[in-house]
């Protein structure tokens, strides 16, 4: 394959002469110049060519074709490092060539279109969009038809838009509609849109596949399509943890090529019944209850997270709890292990074959039809129970703008587990300190009263008595002073032998003669304070306190490739501005 598409010839880029080579997998040019005595050659991989177009062609702000019947434009991806981004932010490359002969350029053209069809094999042809135009800043439409319907229409890719006209129209069209004959579907918006992707596509697989969703122990059907996500919501994460940036263009890009990402899932169940799912956070605590608080900001825009998370925060709450989990193999990675899950990762790349150990037999990932756990026995559950700030599980880092490395920096996109974290009743100082931490590099984890576990399930329950206060306690009725005093860790259980635990930390919780002498730290909590929290699933707020989750490993792929290095693409980018604009990839 690799020699059929070899191609090698002078060509003339502006008044000067290059050496082009197309090999299998690059696509290089090299001035043949005295001058350029280190001979920079700039290197596209074929994988990240976006179109080849016979003449001078321009895309932007307008399409044009200049036809001289010598000249071929390539159309690929560049780097670009505005902003501190490292790298990951892409823009559109352009480069016109010029061959000696018609005869040529034919070849060129043909060559370069044969290598992008053998190399990129989910290249989308045929691609569902819909867009919410009220997400955000209500641009969603305005950044579809300026900025991403130009890429897709100079990559060849038809595409079928559905303004949605209601919530959760995406869902329900995925669920129910045809879908013949469409490679992947698209969501221009944010979190909320992209989470009605993931439900109606699981749903939809689950249907077709006979399996029943409501049971936390059947293996679930890996979902066809891929899902891309074109960032245009007040909260983009899911983007931002997966692409490293938010931006359409990038996004665009990220689709257009055919990125493929696999990402885990959390089904979450309250008695014997699916919930949701989650892919970022499923938090309980401090989250459920800045989300709840935010709710009722809406107006604010954003801004309503800052707000809320102050007053949450000076409510000084914590919640009664018991948490089972299900640990993960600490042989195989640990969420303390100081690594990221960055592009072809080597972690989520061997689980890939841990959790689809035949596929490679058959050809096809989706084939595998064995249990996730086939390979790899159940384990030991192991129980805690006492107070907590919060209980946080999440599927993978959940990095976005407000943290860059997330709610545990070292998870990982695809290898089947989750990161549960817990953070144990403190003084707010110490609960300050750890929020705090996820705005910096330093490690949230090493602080005496929080624990993080990587895991595959978590039961959470509230202990006796306390589970008929309904999650509407905290939705906007009335509390009261607490009569006790909140107390630290009363218990642990491990594999059923009680222990007492120590108190977590030297601080400790304040006594409500302090909370009476110290009105601001007090905050909120003087006048309320619910014995129950809520549950924070991506976003939404979820109805019961009592769930059991299950992560459920590359149960969707999306149009990205995780978050490249970035010591090597600022290298990349670097050398492209030496090279005035142009891209110098260094793989
Ligand atoms: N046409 C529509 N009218 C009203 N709601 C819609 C429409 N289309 C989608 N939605 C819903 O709007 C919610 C928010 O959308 P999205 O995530 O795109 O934007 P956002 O601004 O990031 O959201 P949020 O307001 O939650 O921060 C989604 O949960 C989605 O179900
Ligand atoms: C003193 C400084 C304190 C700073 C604290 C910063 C802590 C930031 C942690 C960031 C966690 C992001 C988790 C991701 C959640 C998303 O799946 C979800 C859907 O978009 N967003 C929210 O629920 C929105 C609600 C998020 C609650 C913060
Ligand atoms: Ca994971």
């Amino acid at each position: 394959m690799e020699t059929d598409l070899r191609l090698e010839s002078s060509l003339w880029v502006g008044s000067k002469r290059y050496r082009a080579v197309l090999t299998g997998w690059h696509f290089n040019w090299t001035e043949v110049d005295k001058k350029n005595r280190d001979k920079k050659t700039i290197s596209v991989p074929v994988a990240e060519v976006v179109g080849v177009e016979e003449g001078r062609v321009e895309i932007l702000p307008q399409k044009s074709v200049e036809d001289k019947d010598k000249d071929f434009t390539v159309f690929y991806v560049k780097r670009s490092s505005s902003g501190g981004s490292s790298g990951l932010l892409w823009r559109l490359g352009r480069t016109q060539f010029s061959c000696p002969s018609r005869v040529l350029r034919d070849q060129w053209t043909k060559h370069l279109r044969t290598a992008l069809k053998t190399h990129s094999p989910l290249r989308p042809h045929r691609l569902l969009v819909f867009i919410n135009p009220f997400g955000g800043k209500k641009k969603g439409r305005k950044i579809y038809h300026s900025l991403v319907a130009p890429l897709f229409e100079l990559a060849g890719i038809s595409s079928h838009v559905i303004v949605t006209e209601r919530a959760n129209q995406a869902r329900d069209h995925l669920l129910k509609k045809d879908l013949t004959g469409f490679d992947g579907v698209v969501c221009v918006g944010g979190d909320g849109m992209f989470s009605e992707m993931l439900h109606g596509l699981i749903g939809r697989t689950q249907q077709e596949a006979g399996l029943c969703e409501n049971d936390p122990a059947v293996t679930l059907q890996p979902c066809p399509l891929h899902i891309g996500i074109i960032p245009a919501g007040s909260t983009d994460c899911v983007c931002y943890a997966t692409v490293g940036v938010i931006d359409p263009v990038t996004s665009a890009l990220h689709i257009v090529i055919g990125d493929s990402q696999p990402l885990d899932v959390c089904s979450v169940h309250h008695a014997s019944t699916l919930v949701r799912y989650s892919v970022s956070l499923v938090g309980y605590g401090f989250y459920g209850d800045v989300l709840a608080e935010s709710e009722k900001h809406r107006w604010m825009g954003p801004l309503r997270y800052d707000y809320s998370g102050t007053m949450v925060y000076l409510s000084n709450r914590s919640y009664a709890g018991i948490v089972q989990y299900l640990p993960a193999d600490p042989l195989l990675s640990s969420p303390r292990d100081k690594t990221r899950c960055l592009s072809g990762c080597s972690v989520c790349s061997r689980s890939t074959e841990r959790l689809f150990p035949h596929a490679a037999d058959s050809g096809s990932l989706y084939s595998s039809n064995l249990s996730q756990f086939s390979s790899d026995s159940e384990g030991e559950w192991v129980s805690v129970e006492g107070r907590f700030r919060c209980v946080s599980l999440t599927c993978m880092s959940s990095s976005c703008p407000r943290s860059p490395l997330g709610l545990s920096p070292s998870a990982h996109l695809a290898d089947g587990t989750g990161d549960l974290i817990l953070v144990w009743d403190t003084h707010p100082l110490g609960f300050l300190k750890f929020l705090y931490r996820h705005t910096s590099t330093q490690d949230q984890f090493d602080l005496p009263f929080v624990e993080v576990h990587r895991v595959k399930a978590v039961r959470f329950s509230v202990p006796s008595g306390k589970e008929e206060e309904a999650y509407e306690e905290i939705v906007g009725q009335s509390g009261g002073i607490e009569e006790e005093e909140r107390g630290y860790v009363e218990t642990v259980s491990r594999s059923g032998s009680q222990q007492h635990l120590a108190e977590r930390d030297t601080g400790r919780q304040m006594t409500n003669e302090q909370k009476t002498a110290n009105p601001f730290l007090c905050g909120l909590c003087c006048s309320k304070s619910p014995s129950v929290s809520v549950w924070n699933c991506d976003g939404e707020i979820l109805p019961f306190t009592e769930i059991l989750c299950r992560i459920h490993g590359q149960l969707v792929r999306l149009y990205a490739r995780g978050i490249e290095d970035g010591t090597a693409a600022q290298h990349c980018s670097e050398e492209r501005d030496k090279c005035e604009r142009r891209c110098i990839l260094h793989k």
